[in-house]
């Protein structure tokens, strides 16, 4: 089944989410960027509040928008796996050196540190084929998404829904937890499931449309509604033939 993710801007938000149950809580500032960081220690005390919570949800945190060079996005990777947060994620864009920061990031792996790829669908090109996959498994990434860094269009309006497909093909096939988002609304969520994706993330759809406008209760609800009535596509055990006695 698809799960989904909720992007929450800080602490006095996630109230207001944890009884529609996303999977996973994203801390993440838009007002900062398209992966706007919280502060270290506001993370490390989120991490502090929900361990005790039964079946709590994941919580991944972002390390802010940096440029692609390994001696900015290593330290602030290491910065914020320091917190003890369940996912790291990190942003990814062709431009500047994408493939040596993947390489300067697998000692984290090495440590444990839980990494997820963001890689924008409006930087690179629509295929998966041009997205340093290969190097983000043998790294040791735990999971990659595919999101917008611009949030004026959606996702679909960037790669259509065949080559999203390959692109959770692509991911799955490396072991990736795999992910979409970008401005996605309760009306993707149909389809974009159809894709077996293992989750979907929200932000913008949370506030009622503008991202930075702060959680939407009503807003969080029609997106919780959206997956309690989607189908159950996990694969079931074949009941065992009769016997022939
Ligand atoms: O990680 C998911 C993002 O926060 C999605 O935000 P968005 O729905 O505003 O594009």
């Amino acid at each position: 089944m698809t799960g989904w993710l909720a992007s929450v801007a800080n602490p006095a938000e996630i109230p207001l989410l944890l009884p529609a149950a996303p999977g996973i809580l994203d801390l993440k500032d838009p007002s900062a960027g398209a992966l706007g960081a919280w502060a270290a220690d506001d993370i490390a005390a989120t991490m502090r509040a929900l361990a005790a919570l039964p079946g709590r949800p994941w919580l991944s945190a972002t390390i802010g928008d940096h440029p692609m060079r390994p001696e900015a996005v290593e330290p602030a990777a290491r910065r914020i796996a320091a917190t003890g947060v369940d996912f790291v994620k990190i942003g990814f864009a062709p431009d500047g050196a994408p493939d040596r920061c993947i390489d300067a990031l697998a000692p984290l792996a090495a440590e444990g540190v839980q990494m997820v790829a963001v890689l924008f669908a409006d930087l690179w090109p629509p295929d998966p084929g041009c997205l340093p996959i290969d190097r983000l498994a043998a790294a040791g990434f735990r999971g990659a998404m595919l999101d917008t860094a611009g949030k004026r269009h959606g996702l679909r309006r960037h790669w259509d829904d065949a080559q999203l497909s390959n692109f959770v093909c692509c991911t799955r096939a490396h072991n990736l937890l795999t992910g979409l988002a970008g401005s996605l609304r309760v009306a993707d969520i149909p389809a974009l499931s159809a894709l077996s994706p293992d989750y979907l993330g929200f932000r913008g759809a949370l506030c009622g449309g503008e991202r930075t406008a702060g959680i939407d209760p009503q807003a969080v609800a029609r997106v919780a509604t959206a997956f309690a009535g989607l189908p159950d596509l996990t694969p079931q055990p074949r009941p065992s033939a009769p016997s022939r006695s």
